[in-house]
């Protein structure tokens, strides 16, 4: 019976549109913006100032410029479908949707050019942490994981822990076994497997709880000092503290980006709430309740504290080149603040 439920589940759940050959076409007729005209490699970098096309053309650049292409001989074509089949499959939810994975590879992209960072990994690597970036949070329904367990949803029944990340990492699968979106088409099926591997590392690393587990380890690692990186297990650690930083690094943004998408952040919660309160007849926590929203830049300034600061400050001990992120993200600390302490 429980596997009957499961495969019911999973036939439900991984439904994914692929983006129609024409549309990749025309995307791969178009000329490449320069890494430098669209701050690509600025930890500053605003989406906003980018147009959707642009988002698309941007993750192109991104990928060649690394020439991870070279090492894939991946074809240019199935590179532009695969880009455009992802974006497709994000909801246009409030936060999670496509902006958001497109932030995050490209915080990743301008750390991975922080060349004692880059070289630390392989092409292989460099392209899975892209992979997993773009693909990290597809589907997303605005609700965490909490939420599925909450209303026993599908997914819920599909996955008990890292619920949302495993989602995520399925639909990134089959975005990738999808025709003409194979990007690891031209690997031997060991190398598949260990990009596959590398990628959903990456995917199930961004569920924070994953984050608070791992991180004292890392901390003890950065602290100390003279660490070896290279280890494969240092490396792993490495990787998954490299997706929480990406993920939250909207956190570290100059002040008027960060204020604009704490508040996508918070409606995005704000609507989890309303479904709490009207299907599941229970009470939101605070982060999730409209009538606390005067709370918002205590609750943001805690987030930084316990959160947020620790991860960008061992970063920034690691390579002096990464302390933007902890600038960025001290300032906004400062501004949220200053708008706690008005009330
Ligand atoms: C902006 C609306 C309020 O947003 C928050 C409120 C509280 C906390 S919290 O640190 O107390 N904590 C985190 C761990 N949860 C399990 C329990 C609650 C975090 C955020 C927050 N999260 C993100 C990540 C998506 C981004 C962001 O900007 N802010
Ligand atoms: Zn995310």
């Amino acid at each position: 019976k429980a596997m009957a439920k499961q495969k019911v589940a999973f036939e439900v759940l991984s439904y994914h549109a692929t983006a129609p050959l024409e549309e990749a076409t025309k995307l791969k007729s178009c000329p490449l913006p320069s890494i430098s005209s669209l701050r690509l490699q600025d930890f500053t970098l605003d989406d906003e100032s980018i147009n959707d096309q642009d988002t698309l053309l941007g993750t192109l650049a991104m990928v060649m410029d690394l020439k991870l292409h070279e090492y894939f001989n991946l074809e240019y074509q199935v590179l532009c479908r695969w880009i455009l089949t992802v974006k497709k499959n994000y909801r246009p939810v409030m936060y999670h949707n496509w902006r958001h994975a497109f932030n995050v590879a490209q915080t990743m992209y301008t750390i991975l050019k922080v060349d004692e960072f880059g070289g630390l990994f392989t092409p292989e690597e460099k392209f899975a942490l892209l992979v997993a970036c773009l693909s990290h949070d597809l589907d997303h329904r605005g609700t965490n994981n909490s939420f599925q367990i909450k209303s026993a949803s599908a997914l819920a029944q599909l996955y008990s822990t890292s619920t949302m990340e495993h989602h995520h990492f399925d639909q990134c699968i089959m975005i990738i076994n999808s025709q003409g979106n194979e990007i690891f088409g031209s690997l031997s099926a060991v190398d598949y497997n260990k990009a596959i591997k590398l990628v959903e590392q990456a995917i199930i690393a961004t569920d924070l709880a994953l984050y608070f587990q791992k991180r004292t380890e890392f901390f003890k690692k950065t602290e100390a000092g003279g660490e070896d990186w290279s280890t494969d297990e240092n490396r792993e650690l490495l990787r998954a503290m490299m997706m929480t930083a990406c993920d939250l690094s909207a956190i570290t943004k100059p002040w008027p980006v960060q204020r604009r998408t704490a508040f996508l952040v918070a409606e995005e919660f704000f609507q989890q709430g309303d479904l709490e309160q009207q299907e599941l007849k229970a009470t939101p926590m605070a982060m999730m309740d409209r009538e606390k929203k005067d709370e918002l830049p205590q609750m943001q300034v805690g987030f930084i504290d316990s959160v947020c600061l620790p991860l960008y400050k061992a970063f920034a001990q690691m390579n002096p080149k990464l302390q933007p992120l902890k600038e960025g993200c001290r300032e906004n600390k400062l501004q949220w603040q200053k708008l706690a302490d008005d009330y």
